[in-house]
């Protein structure tokens, strides 16, 4: 998928979409948010994000999920290149076109992905040359996610998900999404979660977030049977509680033969991952057979983070 330049001096940036390999969910803190520990992974399934200089702020989306993001100044491209600009005193507006293949409200990271990737091209755009840390500081102010899809790979995050550190990993691994007609909010996940826990005896149980062991090996080893059995995510029960379905897809995709499923961060979308590319299509066939989700995408991770893939000045 590549989007066609339509204005002059447009650039064009691309950024992936991530599953959390293990999500482990600390007590809530007085600011809102929760303390975590989990395992990024950036996966094959891509938004595109293009910027060009224009007479006013516009945002035009397309491509599969274009009809679910909304295109006004509260799109998070826009507060992306409204936020550099202000930072360096630059005085533009712009035109922002983005392709939108990741699905929208599904756990997925799409927004943040089109926030890293609107960073880097407006970094691109205006010659600004910042570094990585940098733009991933400025990331952090968009969204706890943000600085991942600039990263890309697998990474450990932590604090709100923005504290970003290297997982040393090899091999690469065949998944299949299956996407849910309907989104699920990350706010209202992370309150269903706290519900769930303060019904079971509050906060005070809820032990301090940390990855485990069994997920490091697995993922050194680049063993896929050995990371099929550590996948983990806290607000799985929270996604099921307000979801009572996606159990039932979680548990299809296993009997079917993945290696393991999961929901991925706030949900809905279930990652189940497979042996091999072959499976993932046998997966794929048995799945959609089964009619319980609205769409099944598949994809490899880890890929790389937000790269600049259109620029004038390259031309
Ligand atoms: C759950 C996760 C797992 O990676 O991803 P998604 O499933 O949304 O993609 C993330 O924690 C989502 O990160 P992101 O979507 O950037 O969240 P933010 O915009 O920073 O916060 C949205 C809301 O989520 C809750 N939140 C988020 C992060 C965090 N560590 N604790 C929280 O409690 C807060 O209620 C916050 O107001
Ligand atoms: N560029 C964008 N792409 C997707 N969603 C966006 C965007 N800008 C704002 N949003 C809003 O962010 C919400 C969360 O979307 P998304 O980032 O795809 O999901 P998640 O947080 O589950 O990974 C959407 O419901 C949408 O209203």
């Amino acid at each position: 998928m590549t989007v066609a330049p339509t204005l002059p001096g447009t650039v064009t940036v691309r950024a992936p979409a991530k599953v959390n390999l293990e999500l482990r969910v600390g007590p809530r803190r007085a600011d809102g948010y929760h303390d975590l520990a989990t395992v990024f992974q950036a996966v094959s399934l891509h938004d595109e994000v293009s910027v060009a200089r224009w007479d006013d702020w516009q945002v035009v989306a397309a491509g599969t999920y274009a009809d679910l993001i909304p295109t006004g100044p509260d799109n998070l491209v826009v507060r992306a290149a409204q936020l550099l600009a202000q930072r360096y005193g630059i005085d533009e507006t712009l035109s922002i076109r983005i392709d939108k293949d990741i699905p929208v409200a599904g756990g997925m990271a799409g927004g943040s992905a089109d926030a890293a990737a609107a960073l880097l091209a407006c970094d691109e755009l205006w010659g600004l040359g910042l570094d990585r840390d940098e733009l991933s500081d400025l990331a952090a102010q968009l969204g706890s996610d943000v600085p991942f899809p600039l990263a890309g790979g697998n990474a450990m995050g932590s604090g709100r998900g923005e504290q970003l550190a290297p997982v040393l990993a090899r091999g690469t691994f065949h998944w299949v999404f299956a996407v849910s007609d309907q989104g699920l909010s990350t706010p209202a996940v992370y309150a269903e979660c706290d519900r769930l826990r303060e019904a079971e005896g509050g906060d005070a149980s809820v032990p301090e977030p940390r990855v485990s062991a069994e997920m490091m090996g697995a993922l050194r080893r680049g063993d896929a049977r050995e990371l099929g059995r550590a996948l983990h995510n806290d607000l799985e029960p929270a996604a099921f509680s307000l979801r009572p379905d996606l159990r039932e897809l979680r548990d299809a995709g296993v009997e079917f033969g993945a290696l393991g499923g999961v929901v991925s961060g706030s949900g809905p979308t279930v990652a189940f991952l497979t042996e091999s590319h072959e499976a993932s299509l046998d997966l794929s066939v048995s799945l959609a057979a089964a009619d319980l989700c609205r769409d099944l995408r598949r994809a490899k991770g880890p890929v790389h983070g937000a790269h600049v893939i259109t620029s004038p000045r390259g031309d």
